[in-house]
């Protein structure tokens, strides 16, 4: 598996401000927040993309929502309303080739996102 930077910030290799962390998963502020919250929730195992999900990563993926959900209603705002975006490949933005789940919440958010 190639090395990213999600997975540096798993192994602590380069800082990042982490807010959940679970045998599976971890969840850390986005560094550049396009929302007033905005973190990213990565499974500790790496794959690359969505078109790279396995069968065998279902009860993972399935993981990453519960944990996003967990820490939305930890800090108040699963009520009120965030949204949850997984972005595969270039056209759709992806830059950092770790699935993860971008949270955001804190202003309503327009849609379609784009
Ligand atoms: C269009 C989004 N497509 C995508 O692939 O999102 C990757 C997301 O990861 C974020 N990011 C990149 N490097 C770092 C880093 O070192 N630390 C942190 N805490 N976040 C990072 C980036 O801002 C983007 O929202």
């Amino acid at each position: 598996m190639s090395e990213t930077i999600f997975s540096k910030i798993i192994k602590r290799e380069i800082p990042a401000d982490i807010i959940y962390e679970d045998e599976f998963c971890l969840a850390f502020n986005d560094i550049n927040p396009q929302a007033p919250v905005h973190f990213l929730v990565i499974p500790k195992k790496s794959i690359a993309t969505i078109n790279d999900i396995e069968e065998q990563d279902r009860e993972l993926v399935g993981h990453l929502y519960i944990a996003a959900a967990k820490i939305a209603k930890e800090k108040g705002f699963a009520d009120d309303g965030y949204r949850v975006v997984m972005n595969c490949n270039e056209s759709a933005g992806q830059t950092v080739f770790h699935i993860h789940l971008h949270v955001l919440a804190g202003k309503p958010l327009g849609w379609p996102p784009y």
